[in-house]
C-alpha cells in the first residue's frame, strides 16, 4: 500500500532525510518516531505530496505520489501539527467549507459533520473556533480530515498538547479509524501511545532510518531484556551495596541486572549473604528507552 524507495529531502544543502525507505502493507497504523528536527513533519509532507523529495520514488495506493500528488487528493486526510483554524468560524461552517471544495452535497455535509463529532465526542455548543479549548479545536481539525472519507490518513502529532484523557481518547479514535480500514501513518512525541496503537513503527535520527519494524521486532533489535530480583533478607541494614545493589520498592527489596550473567551473580550474592530470592521479572526496553539509547 505504502511504498517508499531511497527518499532524500535537502534544503540548501542541509539533508533533512537521507535515504529513507520503508513499505507499510494494508490498513493499519504506521508511527514515526524521532527527537526534535529528526525529519518526522518532512517525512509526512512527502507522504502526503506537500512537499517534493529531491530523489527517490514514493507510492501510495498506486499512485506515483512523487509525480502526481494531485491524485493522492480524494485518498488523502492530512492533519497538519499546527492546524490554522478560522477562529471567528464555528466548528460546523468550517466543516461545511471544506466539505464543499471537495464537492460533497450540503446535506449530507451536514450529516457527516453531526456523525464525526458523535464519533469525536465533540460538543460544541456553537462556540466559534477561536473561543474552543485545545482539545476541541485537535478534534474539529481531526474532523475536518475525514469529511470526504479518506482512506488514507496522515497525523502529524495528533494528540500533541492535549490532557492525558484527551490523548487517550484520540487514540482509541485512532484505532477504530484503522478498525474501519483505514491507513494511518503519523508521528507522535508520547511513546507510549506510539507502542499502544502502532502496528509499525519507524525510528528517525537526523533524517536516517534508526530501526524500522513491529515493537516485537524492535524489542529484538533492541534486545537487552533487564531483570529485576526481588528478595527477602532477616537485615537489609547488613547488607553490603557494592556486592547487591538493591533498592526498595513497593514489593520490597529489589535489584536490577542488565543481563544473565549480572543476574547470576546478583541471585548468588543475595544467597551468600544469607538473603532468598522471592521473584525475578524480566522486561524488555520501552520505545523511550531505545529513542534514549539511539541518542540525539
Ligand atoms: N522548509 C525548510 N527549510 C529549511 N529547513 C527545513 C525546512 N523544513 C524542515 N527543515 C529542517 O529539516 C529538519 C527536519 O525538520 P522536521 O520538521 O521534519 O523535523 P521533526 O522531526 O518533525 O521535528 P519536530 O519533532 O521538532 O517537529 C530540521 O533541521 C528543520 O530545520
Amino acid at each position: 500500500m505504502i511504498a517508499a524507495d531511497h527518499l532524500i529531502k535537502r534544503y540548501d544543502g542541509f539533508t533533512a532525510l537521507d535515504d529513507v525507505s520503508f513499505s507499510f502493507p494494508g490498513a493499519g497504523i504506521f508511527g514515526i518516531v524521532g527527537h526534535n528536527g529528526a525529519g518526522k513533519t518532512t517525512l509526512l509532507k512527502i507522504v502526503s505530496g506537500l512537499v517534493a523529495p529531491t530523489s527517490g520514488s514514493l507510492v501510495v495506493n498506486g499512485i506515483d505520489v512523487v509525480h502526481d500528488p494531485v491524485a493522492l487528493k480524494e485518498t488523502l486526510g492530512y492533519l497538519p501539527e499546527e492546524s490554522r483554524l478560522y477562529e471567528t468560524m464555528t466548528a460546523e461552517d468550517y466543516l461545511s467549507f471544506f466539505g464543499e471544495i471537495y464537492g460533497i452535497e450540503k446535506e449530507e455535509i451536514v450529516l457527516r459533520t453531526r456523525r464525526l463529532f458523535a464519533a469525536l465526542s465533540l460538543e460544541t455548543g456553537g462556540k466559534k473556533l477561536g473561543e474552543m479549548s485545545k482539545g476541541m479545536k485537535r478534534k474539529v481539525a481531526i474532523a475536518r480530515s475525514l469529511i470526504h472519507n479518506p482512506k488514507f490518513l496522515v497525523y502529524d502529532e495528533p494528540a500533541s498538547g492535549l490532557d492525558p484523557m484527551t490523548s487517550r481518547f484520540i487514540s482509541g479514535y485512532l484505532k477504530k479509524l484503522k478498525g474501519e480500514g483505514r491507513t494511518i501513518v503519523l508521528s507522535a512525541h508520547n511513546l507510549y501511545q506510539v507502542e499502544e496503537i502502532c502496528d509499525r513503527v519507524m525510528i528517525l535520527r537526523r533524517g536516517k532510518v534508526m530501526a524500522l519494524g513491529t515493537m516485537d521486532e524492535l524489542r529484538e533489535q533492541f534486545g537487552s531484556i533487564t531483570y529485576t530480583i526481588w528478595f527477602a533478607h532477616p537485615d537489609p541494614s547488613r547488607l553490603d551495596h557494592h556486592t547487591i545493589p538493591y533498592h526498595l520498592d513497593e514489593r520490597g527489596l529489589a535489584c536490577e541486572a542488565g543481563d544473565m550473567t549480572e543476574l547470576n551473580a546478583c541471585s548468588a550474592a543475595i544467597a551468600a549473604a544469607g538473603g532468598r530470592v522471592e521473584r525475578i521479572e524480566s522486561r524488555y526496553p520501552s520505545l523511550e528507552e531505545m529513542l534514549v539509547a539511539i541518542g540525539e
